[in-house]
């Protein structure tokens, strides 16, 4: 497209003139008499260049130049004045007002052909490199990115628009020198920023580093600068050239990211990744320095029956009140020190997830002072948690194993502290226990015993015995207790003591819960096809027997598939099992009763039921446990507890059974106190099917016994 020229003169020659020749020279021209026609084309004809003359009628060429020169779309038009030939003050001044460019008067229109390609060809170029400007300076903002130039020899620097923006300062405030910024870096990075500095201009050292600045309305602001050193070919140092990035928002995610991968959400604890980078961390330290760390391993108690009945938004809450309690239990260690990026969080406490946390000690001087951290921990636990109108009881139970003498490495040293923990379960919870070597042989021998008792049930190893309970005034037989009894092929014996708690433990109970359940009915089926006299046999049931979904689809099939009256089924539960969720506990109960399965609350008085819900569930036996009848002769309080029972089960018309009755003392008692159902040792140890089978039809022989209970009763 031909370039288009704007004439604006009032000398109608010249405009002639320049329209002919200009065209000539293969230019469009158009043309303007006064600055107010000549500012209107230059806006909407848009010309590629303006000839401008000085004078004109209206108001002078100077400030049309000025006026031009404020307009957008203007404002980077090239603009050439005429100006007389020797009137140098003029061509000051249209320099002033900001043309392009000037041509003297007469006009060697030629001569200005040539020049007017010369200025539309800077013109673009000028035009180019300030649109490249403008990208870099955008690009710049963009990326928070700022560029400079450092002459260390006069210790000058030309700085770009952003590094002023980052500093928050302008070219103004802010001295040339390239250690004008040092007062707003972080007093803490201060001396190293200097020194990189300073090595720079004395050494010519490159450098790259991270600091942080005080932006003035922007705070702490993170900052990366990057500086390269260009050398003359003696070897001077001619400038420093860097870049100065602001990658506080960067830095912000990559801490957000941290959080996320190395922080338990819930408690703000450190997360397992965390802690296990930490412990490792440690367990090498301590070998290195000859030193003793410990990891504790603290397992709520019955943190899942607070999930259960109160829900888990209050078990959240009991989460984030224990871990905060364990906090403060703890005192700070050079272990956070580590993660400086967030110095304020405590990470020797974690949380592994579910109610499981741990603690890393460092630098033990000697075990004991884990001991006294754990008990720290649970007396702080100890501290009634108040969630609403709720008060919680809540307590722990802590393994504890050092390091490195009970592991050398994260894996073995958390088994080891896990068992540990176990160990204070099983012993009765709310308590601390160091690691011992031979806690590894008992699970070893639970596993193997795991895996023994899968395939007793296909092996035939499983036999059921039964211990009669007795009428001592009649001496009749009016039931029997059903007790497992495994025969395992190389440990002889096993007693249900040991191996149950190894079956609830792994799940099996509920396959070992419904064959004790399927082969009780067969047996007490098969009595009754024989013509024998039958009894209603007890079985016990097993917290995962009770709450398993099968249980009552399971129970009523086997009686009918056995054509067995539900009455001679006794399900045998204890308090524990029964105060676990007593909505569902009564339903279930409930569900049995309308069954006509006989229900018994075994080992009566040991657990904490309220006399509320005992009355609620629809029970028909109590079992005094053995516990009590074992002293009730010397001790007055079993006594008055046995006692107690009886006109309680006596009150809420319940049959009772004294459990573990060994003399006729114990017994004597119990009749006098009106309970005549009795089951144990004096009468009969608990027997394989054959012997109570004779027991039956022959009845128990009293002897003696009866002549006792007879006279005295
Ligand atoms: N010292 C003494 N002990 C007496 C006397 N009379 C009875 N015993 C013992 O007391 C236990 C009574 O059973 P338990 O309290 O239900 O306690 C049972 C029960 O909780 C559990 N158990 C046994 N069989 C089963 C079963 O089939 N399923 C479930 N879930 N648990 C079972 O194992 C526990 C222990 O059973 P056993 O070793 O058979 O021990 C039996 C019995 O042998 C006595 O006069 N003196």
């Amino acid at each position: 497209m031909a370039t288009k020229i704007l004439i604006i003169d009032d000398d109608p020659i010249i405009r002639l003139l320049a329209v002919e020749k200009l065209s000539e020279e293969g230019f469009v021209v158009i043309d303007a008499m006064d600055s107010a026609t000549g500012i209107s084309l230059a806006l909407h004809e848009k010309p590629d260049l303006v000839l401008l003359d000085v004078v004109l009628p209206d108001i002078d060429g100077y400030q049309v130049c000025q006026h031009l020169r404020s307009l957008p779309a203007t404002q980077h038009l090239p603009i050439v004045m005429l100006t007389g030939l020797d009137d140098t003050s003029s061509i000051v001044q249209a320099y002033d007002f900001g043309a392009t460019d000037f041509f003297a008067k007469p006009i060697n229109w030629k001569l200005l052909g040539y020049r007017i390609r010369y200025i539309l060809r800077a013109s673009k170029t000028f035009e180019q490199l300030a649109h490249s400007e403008a990208a870099l300076a955008n690009a710049q903002r963009l990326a928070h990115l700022g560029s400079w130039e450092w002459y260390p020899q006069a210790d000058i620097t030309e700085r770009s628009d952003e590094y002023y923006r980052i500093y928050g300062m302008t070219r103004d405030n802010l001295l040339p020198s390239m250690f004008a910024v040092l007062p707003q870096v972080h007093a803490e990075d201060q001396e190293r920023v200097k020194a990189a500095l300073e090595a720079a201009m004395s050494k010519g050292l490159p450098y790259q580093h991270e600091f942080r600045i005080l932006a003035p309305h922007n705070g702490v602001r993170v900052l990366h600068e990057q500086a390269r050193v260009f050398k003359s070919e003696q070897g001077y140092i001619d400038y420093v050239e860097g870049i100065t990035q602001d990658i506080t928002e960067l830095v912000d995610a990559q801490q957000r990211i941290r959080n996320l991968a190395y922080y338990d959400a819930l408690t703000g604890l450190a997360n397992r990744q965390l802690f296990r980078e930490l412990l490792q961390h440690e367990l090498q330290r301590a070998q290195r320095h000859d030193k003793q760390c410990a990891l504790l391993f603290i397992d709520l108690d019955r943190f899942k029956r607070i999930n259960d009945t109160l829900g888990h938004d209050v078990g959240d809450m009991v989460l984030q009140i224990v871990g905060n309690r364990i906090n403060t239990c703890i005192r700070s260690s050079d272990i956070a020190a580590l993660h400086q990026a967030n110095p304020t969080k405590n990470e020797q406490v974690a949380r592994l997830g579910g109610d499981e946390f741990t603690v890393v000690l460092t630098d033990i001087a000697q075990p004991e002072d884990a001991a006294q951290v754990a008990r720290r921990i649970l007396e702080a636990m100890a501290q009634p948690i108040q969630i609403g109108t709720q008060e919680l009881i809540i307590s722990a139970s802590i393994g504890i194993a050092l390091g490195p003498q009970d592991g050398y490495d994260v894996e073995s040293l958390l088994k080891n502290a896990d068992l540990a923990m176990y160990a204070v379960k099983d012993k009765g919870r709310n308590s601390y226990h160091f690691f011992d070597h031979t806690m590894n042989e008992t699970v070893l021998n639970k596993f193997a015993l795991e895996n023994d008792l899968r395939k007793a049930i296909e092996q035939d190893q499983l036999e059921l015995y039964f211990q009669p309970k007795i009428n001592p005034l009649s001496g009749d037989i009016v039931g029997a207790e059903v007790l497992l009894r495994w025969k395992h092929p190389h440990r002889g014996m096993v007693s249900p003591v040991t191996f149950i708690p190894v079956a609830e433990e792994s799940g099996f109970i509920v396959e070992l819960g419904a064959w004790v359940l399927k082969r009780a009915c067969e047996i007490n089926r098969e009595w009754q096809s024989r013509g024998m006299p039958i009894v209603p046999l007890a079985i016990n049931l097993s917290a995962a027997n009770f709450r398993h979904h099968d249980l009552l689809p399971d129970i009523r099939r086997t009686l009918e598939d056995l054509k067995l009256q539900p009455n001679f089924l006794v399900i045998e539960l204890t308090e524990g099992i029964l105060m676990n969720d007593v909505d569902e506990t009564i339903q279930t109960l409930q569900a049995l009763k309308d069954m006509g399965v006989y229900l018994s609350v075994d080992d009566f008085g040991t657990g904490y039921s309220s006399l509320n819900y005992l009355k609620r569930f629809p029970l028909d036996e109590l079992k005094i446990d053995r516990s009590f009848v074992k002293d009730i002769i010397s001790d007055p309080n079993d006594a008055a507890i046995t006692a107690a029972i009886i006109g309680l089960a006596q009150n809420l018309k319940l049959s009772v059974v004294a459990e573990g009755v060994e003399t006729t003392e114990q017994a004597d008692f119990l009749l006098r106190r009106g309970c005549n159902t009795m089951q144990g040792y004096l009468f009969a140890k608990p027997m394989p099917q054959e012997d109570f089978e004779q027991m039956l039809m022959s009845g128990i022989n009293m002897g003696e016994m009866q002549a006792v209970f007879m006279v005295d009763g």
